[in-house]
């Protein structure tokens, strides 16, 4: 691995309010969202994704998206993202003034039809209209792109699939990708081989890498992602979460272990650590249960002496 050219700095967009809580069985409610956002802001965040605009009978947690967007003191400088999975949850996200909109398929067929009831084709039919209300209203486009190394249905995803779903996601006017592991099965060599694959069809500064930690190879995958020259990444707070269509998966790679690592290598996030931890404990404590991020712990051991 050479870590001669590493980027100088590193944007994080923490999607423990979405991806983190939205499969969490017990309700959350609005306010516990709301201050969750908050203190992620405090931190330092400047992109954190609230919600999602999807079916309440799919994922019961983010049904209350309206009421976390309309709740949200916005900070200037701070993009606040949502999933729009189709025109109806475009048009339901429109009056919550979303910065960013976010559009997701997969790179495996199985794993499309599982999260979002649709092929691959027939998503991208889906997000085209979507896409192109949200440009011609000033708001930005995300892709997500999950799957791009393994799948729960289908196993192992070639890297071709991933450059096929990029190529689409370009066609249809998405700004910028994210290259997902969502069983967090991936190793650096696979992941790189992904990113290229987004390479073929986005610059390097519109992709970003968003690692589930499920086989524990996610911070190791995000050096192998900067190695390429990524500097924008997806973790979430205290390690939340994991998709309702991935059994098994667990949370994203913890913002906490990420910022860690990037400020032990000498790479800037305008983050600031303690307050990260604090955000973490917040939204553990509410849950119940101890936080999945090593940093958090290890701080907060050292904290109580
Ligand atoms: C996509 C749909 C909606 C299609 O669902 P569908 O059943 O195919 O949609 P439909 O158009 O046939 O409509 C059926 C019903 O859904 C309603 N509906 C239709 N659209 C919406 C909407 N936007 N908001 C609210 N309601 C909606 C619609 O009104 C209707 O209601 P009914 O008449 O039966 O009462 C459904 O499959 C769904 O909600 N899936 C959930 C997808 C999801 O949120 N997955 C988790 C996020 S993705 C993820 O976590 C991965 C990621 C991004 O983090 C990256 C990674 O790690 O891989």
């Amino acid at each position: 691995m050479n870590l001669a050219n590493l980027p100088t700095r590193v944007k994080l967009i923490d999607v423990g309010p979405r991806d983190g809580l939205q499969n969490e069985k017990t309700p959350v409610p609005a306010d516990v969202k709301i201050s969750l956002v908050q203190r992620l802001q405090d931190a330092g965040l400047q992109e954190i994704e609230v919600t999602s605009y999807v079916s309440p009978k799919w994922v019961p947690q983010m049904a209350d998206n309206h009421a976390v967007m309309q709740g949200i003191a916005r900070r200037s400088g701070v993009r606040y993202s949502v999933l729009t999975p189709n025109l109806q949850g475009y048009e339901a996200s429109v009056q919550d003034r979303p910065d960013e909109i976010v559009v997701f398929g997969a790179a495996s067929e199985a794993f499309s039809q599982k999260n979002i009831n649709c092929s691959i084709a027939e998503s991208i039919e889906r997000f085209a209209p979507v896409v192109a209300a949200a440009r011609a209203a000033g708001i930005a486009v995300r892709g997500a792109m999950s799957c791009t190394v393994g799948c729960p249905y289908e196993g192992e995803i070639a890297p071709e699939r991933v450059a096929y779903l990029a190529g689409l996601m370009r066609g249809i006017g998405v700004q910028r990708v994210d290259v997902a592991d969502t069983i967090g099965v991936g190793t650096p060599r696979k992941v790189q081989r992904a990113i290229e694959a987004a390479l073929q069809h986005y610059a390097i500064d519109e992709v970003s890498g968003h690692f589930h930690d499920t086989y524990g190879q996610a911070l190791v995958n995000t050096l192998a992602a900067l190695e390429l020259g990524v500097w924008n990444f997806q973790s979430s707070v205290a390690g939340l979460g994991g998709c309702p269509y991935a059994k098994g998966a667990t949370g994203n790679v913890a913002t906490e272990d990420l910022v860690y690592l990037l400020h032990g290598m000498g790479i800037d996030t305008g983050i600031d650590l303690d307050k990260l931890i604090d955000a973490g404990v917040y939204i553990s404590d509410f849950l119940g249960r101890k936080s999945a991020s090593r940093v958090a712990v290890a701080v907060l051991n050292k904290r109580a002496g």
